[in-house]
């Protein structure tokens, strides 16, 4: 059965945060949920910080085993884990499952980090490191900090979510100046010109943010620009070129 037609789906506890109809709870539970916030940095800093160099892998829940999609993902998981990084993936099924089992069948360590959503739903099977998560902020937190680069693969609105949350930061200067490669590329072409042909024509974005991501369909290609960025960054510290 899809997810979303779950006659009886769960509220989650990020859906009780955000709540902004029954000022009741406001005072009396949201200060204690910032526990339950705080414990969700603390494991996943405890987890993760010791995780040698990793890429996040991003896109659909939804893509099916065996699609061409879904091989792409296995190769890039696969050829990630051969040029010695971990495979971070949101956990679930789809391009998160793809790419976790290509790391775990090329001997690389495979990450999930899981989020809470209102149908039942477990980690894929292709797991090493697991973590589930109730926040979708606490989880980004720890997809940009422990990751050298974003690779995504066609995907829905979580993945665009992704992408742009990654733009975003960089294009800010949040985090450092790390590759973004979107993979498949009739998937992203059209987005790619609308970004150019309205937003950088509009004025709302500088050349420079475009160039901020790889468009490519070569798995060798996609792995090869993010080890010479990252060998790039090591030498050149946050400095953009
Ligand atoms: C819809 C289905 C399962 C949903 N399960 C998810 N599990 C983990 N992470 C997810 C899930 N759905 C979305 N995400 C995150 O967003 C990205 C994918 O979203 P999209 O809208 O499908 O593009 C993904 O990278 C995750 O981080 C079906 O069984």
């Amino acid at each position: 059965m899809m997810p979303n037609a779950n006659p009886n789906p769960k509220i989650t506890s990020e859906a009780h945060l955000l709540d902004s109809v029954h000022r009741g709870e406001w005072k009396q539970r949201d200060a204690w949920r910032a526990l339950r916030i705080l414990s969700e940095f603390v494991d996943g800093f405890e987890t993760l910080s010791d995780l040698e160099p990793a890429v996040s892998v991003f896109g659909s829940a939804r893509t099916k085993p065996g699609s061409e999609e879904y091989v792409l993902g296995e190769q890039l998981g696969a050829a990630l884990a051969k040029a010695n990084f971990g495979v971070i993936t949101g956990g679930g099924p789809g391009i998160m499952e793809a790419a976790n089992r290509g790391a775990r069948s090329a001997g690389g360590v495979s990450i999930g980090l899981g989020i809470e959503l209102p149908f039942e739903q477990k980690l894929n099977d292709y797991i090493d490191i697991g973590l589930d998560f109730r926040y979708f902020f606490a989880r980004k937190t720890m997809f940009v900090k422990y990751s050298q680069a974003f690779c995504v693969l066609p995907g829905g609105f979580g993945t665009l979510d992704e992408l742009f949350e990654a733009l975003t930061l960089v294009q800010t200067k949040k985090v450092t100046r790390f590759p973004v490669v979107l993979m498949g590329v009739s998937y992203w072409q059209g987005l790619i010109d609308w970004l150019r042909d309205r937003m950088l024509e509009g004025g709302k974005i500088a050349e420079q943010d475009l160039d901020l991501m790889l468009l490519t369909d070569d798995v060798d290609e996609a792995v090869s620009h993010i080890v010479s960025a990252c060998a790039y960054l090591k030498e050149c510290g946050d400095e953009t070129p």
